[in-house]
């Protein structure tokens, strides 16, 4: 029997900006961010399992997925980022003796550089407590934030920052400072047909772990370069001149077919599209939503010219504060 359920869409997101200060002694990259919410979309449901628990009684999660980016790596236990963010939220509420069942209509392509894994955690989540304590305090909500950085440096953007839609993310990726941000470009999205796995593109970079103090002492002259008010504000021409991310020669080098991407772009006069985050996707803006659809046109017709395969191509508008949407609501008080 059902005792309610609710649905989260959850939106993609890009990085503008993506500086990354050197390697820690933990393996993890200290870094600063501009991270930015798209309206692409998974649609996560939670739905509520009655069973009859036992008070201390861990209840299991299981997951489902479908749509047109379900694929074999999206797993089905607890393992997957859904159902860990659910779990957090669980947790938060000491309510661990719920079941819950989680749907996913995966519409973000994964192991692309959206976060879509990561959306979908901070959806599960919010559904979660939704469902079971809609009137929580803020810090439940704090508590969520942090398990979720735990989880995944971008779990926890997408959790803190959705009523903003955008972020400048810190430390590992898990210091989320929320910014409201409506920029006024169209974000043309092409995700060529390769898996870029995130371990493997940082591990690319081939730094040195370095100590706290020097990678503090790198982090303040490369912070700072942009504020994200004037890169947010900018039409297309200029906002592209602010675009930067270190990630990109290094995913290159550990998938050279990017570098294929990377030439076909400079070849038809789009060079201003930038990889997003680890990979393998590619972001560009633009003022109008014709332009950036022709564009992607363009890019089209040249990647058949040259046998390159794409997964997923389309034009999308900045989440803002709909980066978490909250679809359904539940079917009982
Ligand atoms: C690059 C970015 C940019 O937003 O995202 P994607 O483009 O992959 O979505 C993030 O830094 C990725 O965030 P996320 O995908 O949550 O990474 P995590 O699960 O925390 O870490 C996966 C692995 O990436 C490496 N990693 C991640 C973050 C970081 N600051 N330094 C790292 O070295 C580590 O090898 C880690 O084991
Ligand atoms: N709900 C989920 N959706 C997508 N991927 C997931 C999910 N849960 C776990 N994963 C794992 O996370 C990996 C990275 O997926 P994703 O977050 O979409 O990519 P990226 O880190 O490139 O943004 C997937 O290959 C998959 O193994």
């Amino acid at each position: 029997m059902t005792e309610g359920r609710i649905s989260v869409a959850a939106g993609a997101k890009v990085n503008p900006r993506l500086v990354i200060h050197g390697r820690r002694a933990d393996g993890f990259h200290e870094l600063t961010t501009l991270m930015l919410g798209l309206d692409l979309v998974d649609e996560v449901t939670v739905e509520l399992v009655a069973g009859t628990p036992r008070a201390g009684e861990r209840a299991p999660i299981t997951v489902t997925s479908r749509g047109p980016f379900a694929s074999p790596d999206i797993s089905t236990d607890e393992t997957n980022l859904a159902a860990r963010g659910a779990r957090a939220a669980l947790q938060a509420l000491g309510r661990e003796d719920v079941a819950l069942l989680i749907e996913l209509e995966k519409r973000i392509p994964s192991r692309a550089g959206l976060g879509g894994g990561s959306a979908d955690a901070a959806a599960a989540a919010l559904a979660t407590l939704q469902l079971l304590q809609p009137d929580r305090g803020v810090a439940v909500d704090a508590a969520v934030t942090e398990s979720l950085g735990r989880i995944g440096a971008d779990c926890a953007f997408f959790f803190a920052a959705r009523h903003h839609g955008a972020a400048l993310s810190s430390g590992r990726g898990e210091a989320v400072e929320p910014i409201a941000a409506d920029p006024p470009w169209h974000v043309a999205l092409l995700t060529p047909a390769i898996d870029c796995a995130t371990p493997a593109v940082y591990g690319a970079l081939g730094l040195e772990p370095k100590s706290a103090a020097e990678l503090r002492a790198a982090a303040e002259p490369r912070g700072a370069e942009v504020r994200p008010a004037d890169l947010f504000s900018a039409t297309a021409s200029p906002a592209r001149a602010l675009l930067l991310n270190d990630l990109e020669a290094a995913a290159i080098r550990a998938f050279p077919a990017l570098g294929e991407w990377r030439a076909l772009f400079e070849g038809v006069g789009h060079g201003h599209f930038l990889l997003a985050g680890s990979g393998s996707s590619f972001f560009g803006l633009f003022d109008e939503a014709v332009e950036a659809a022709s564009a992607l046109e363009a890019l089209r017709g040249a990647a058949a010219e040259r046998s390159l395969a794409f997964r997923h191509a389309s034009v999308h508008r900045p989440a803002g504060e709909h980066l978490l949407r909250v679809l359904h609501s539940p079917d009982r008080p």
